[in-house]
């Protein structure tokens, strides 16, 4: 049995942050983790790459060759490791031993490929559109190959500030959550930025009623009715709740990471947790 961290959210939420952090703090507490590289436009890495999406196919050929922009260059991209799944994600699997550890630091959803929740003029856009379609097939891959995952889906704490972007955030998490199917930790990133925890606060579980009252306050009447639909749908599937990460704290690491490692039931066994420095048992 194997373990993944699938690290998804809007563009720029600290995902790469959170897995470099991560990474550090695993090497601290000597337990080893494998972060793989899943944005074929990254360009920098504060964690060393144990696999690297690049090797397959390159956003910067893609938009060349191609003449696609940034964004159809990422969904070509993505499509074509969805096309390659069995022979270069399964030779790259190979590698790993059946107790690994993996984090797979997704590519940004894109607010404009996501939902876009426009208060401009008098008129409201939802775009449903994202490469989550396309991790679905990832996803089903990892399963077949023995390993237990786990959606990490971080949210900025800025968008908190905005109940418009804070609901759009939620949409794009449900939207991951409803077509993944996969236990599901919603995170609350760069807590550092935020100077009133406690208006944060009200916002970690929110009270429905509150969310929509301050939405009605943002929107123009007409929207009163879908925007009672939108808050009952996140409240139905009671995802409306957002673990804070704050990466300056060693404690906050600590628990968001032990969060996540009971979705997957990784660390059961003991033995598992620690590398082992025994001789005897190599
Ligand atoms: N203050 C603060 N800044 C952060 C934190 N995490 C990320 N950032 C900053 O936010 C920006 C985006 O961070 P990334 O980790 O690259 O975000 P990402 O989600 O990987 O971005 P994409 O891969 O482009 O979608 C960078 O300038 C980071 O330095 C945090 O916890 N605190
Ligand atoms: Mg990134």
């Amino acid at each position: 049995m194997g373990y993944a961290q699938l690290v998804i959210g809007p563009a720029g939420s600290g995902k790469s942050t959170y897995c470099s952090s991560l990474f550090q703090h695993c090497e601290t507490m000597r337990r080893t983790i494998h972060i793989v590289n899943l944005d074929p436009a990254a360009e920098n890495f504060d964690y060393p790459v144990a696999m690297d999406i690049r090797e397959l196919i390159s956003l910067d050929d893609v938009m060349e060759e191609l003449g696609l922009g940034p964004n159809g260059g990422l969904m070509y991209c993505m499509e074509h490791l969805e096309e390659n799944l069995d022979d270069w994600l399964t030779e790259e699997l190979d590698n790993y031993l059946d107790d690994d550890y993996l984090v797979f630091d997704c590519p940004g959803i894109l607010p404009q490929l996501c939902y876009s929740f426009s208060l401009k003029g008098n008129y409201c856009q939802i775009e449903l559109f994202s490469h989550v379609p396309v991790l679905k097939n990832f996803v089903e891959h990892l399963k077949r190959k023995n390993f237990n995952v786990c959606v990490v889906y971080l949210l900025d704490s800025q968008f908190l500030t905005d109940v418009t972007k804070f609901i759009s955030g939620c949409m794009a998490s449900l939207s991951a959550m409803v077509q993944l199917e996969l236990p599901h930790v919603n995170i609350l990133s760069k807590m550092d930025l935020v100077t009133n925890k406690r208006e944060i606060e009200d916002y970690l579980n929110p009270e429905p009623r509150v969310l929509l009252s301050e939405l009605n306050k943002r929107m123009a009447p007409q929207f009163g009715k879908l925007n009672k639909a939108l808050i009952e749908l996140v409240d139905q599937y009671s995802m409306v709740s957002f673990v804070p990460l704050d990466l300056r704290k060693e404690s906050s690491i600590r628990y968001v990471l032990s969060q996540i490692d009971n979705c997957i039931q990784y660390g059961e066994d003991a033995d598992v947790k620690v590398k082992d420095f025994d001789p005897e048992d190599d």
